[in-house]
């Protein structure tokens, strides 16, 4: 079966654990992506951080230097960043679309430490780099503590990427469409993933690599991935690493694809695993034609600064 036909996408999210050794975590993701390769999946997932336990005294030691869009036309060199040469390697290997989840990122300009995502695609080539927007600062009494930005700095622009025609030399229906990537806590603000549906990116898939927890992961995760799904009439995956019960931090798991309808097409429970979905772009215009919100917008109403500077004027 062909699978990236018609108007559908294949796409697979790699739920996987999350070794504290880089090069077996590595080696572990390479498995997983090799699996949704099997599945037939052309646009592959990592989860955030699947190279480095989730914890903020393990970043700078992770941390490695990462290229950027443009630069990469060569192998990436793997004696600066061995993961980066993992991901191309792979991308390339298997012609197919890889958002390599996200991993810390010592930046060479400035020395910061970054959460960022690198997307590879099938010729190997960066199509992307986004770096974590919304840093992780949270105290939920009795619940979870955390805050990335005692060691990380926060990214400063949206992030997109577009498919191009001729994955595995056959003709791509999906060529052009364009995937928003986010990272976990940036799921949180509406605002980012409405503006990475409008243009001038139009996604009409947004990707978020994501680490939720035992506290927020039963609370918000599926609730935030069906809103932003809804509310943008877009699809949303969202990839976490499997729960591991010995990590300091303990992921929730659960990845899922949600519709355009705001409902769950593909999911998983906490374990390794593999979650599969094909994205039909048709049932993203009947959405979008039966329910014409993106349409009937009325940013004027909306402005509230405007309308009060109005109100006072009269
Ligand atoms: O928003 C949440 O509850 C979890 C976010 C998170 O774990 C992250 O940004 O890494």
């Amino acid at each position: 079966m062909s699978t990236s036909a018609g108007n559908s996408l294949r796409i697979a999210l790699c739920q996987v654990r999350v070794d504290p050794d880089k090069r077996v975590a590595l080696a572990n993701a390479q498995h997983w992506v090799e699996r949704a390769v099997q599945e037939g999946a052309k646009l592959v997932v990592l989860p955030e951080c699947f190279n480095c336990p989730y914890d903020t005294s393990c970043f700078p030691k992770y941390a490695e230097p990462l290229p950027r869009p443009g630069t990469t036309a060569a192998p990436c060199d793997t004696s600066v960043s061995e993961t980066a040469g993992v991901l191309q390697k792979l991308a390339r290997a298997h012609g197919i679309y890889l958002v390599g989840g996200s991993v810390p990122e010592r930046s060479p300009d400035d020395q910061r430490i970054y959460n960022t995502s690198l997307t590879f695609g099938p010729g190997g080539e960066l199509l992307a780099r986004h770096r974590k927007v919304h840093l992780f600062d949270v105290d939920v009494p009795g619940g979870i503590r955390f805050r990335e930005s005692d060691v990380l700095s926060a990214g400063d622009s949206l992030t997109s990427f577009a498919l191009r025609d001729g994955i595995d030399s056959e003709p791509n229906a999906n060529a052009g469409l364009r995937v928003g990537v986010g990272i976990c806590y940036d799921i949180r603000f509406p605002e980012m993933a409405t503006a990475m549906a409008r243009e001038p990116h139009n996604a009409k898939l947004l990707i978020y690599p994501g680490a939720f927890n035992m506290t927020t992961g039963p609370a918000h995760w599926e609730l935030l991935i069906r809103a932003r799904a809804l509310d943008n009439q877009v699809f949303v995956g969202a990839c976490s690493p499997a729960r591991d019960l010995s990590a300091t931090y303990t992921a929730y798991g659960h990845s899922m694809i949600a519709s355009p309808w705001g409902e769950v097409i593909a999911r998983t429970d906490e374990r390794e695993s593999l979650v599969v979905a094909d994205i039909d772009l048709n049932r993203l215009e009947q959405v979008r034609n039966a329910i014409p919100v993106r349409k009937q917008r009325r940013p004027e109403v909306y402005n509230t600064a405007q309308k009060a500077a109005e109100n006072t004027a009269t």
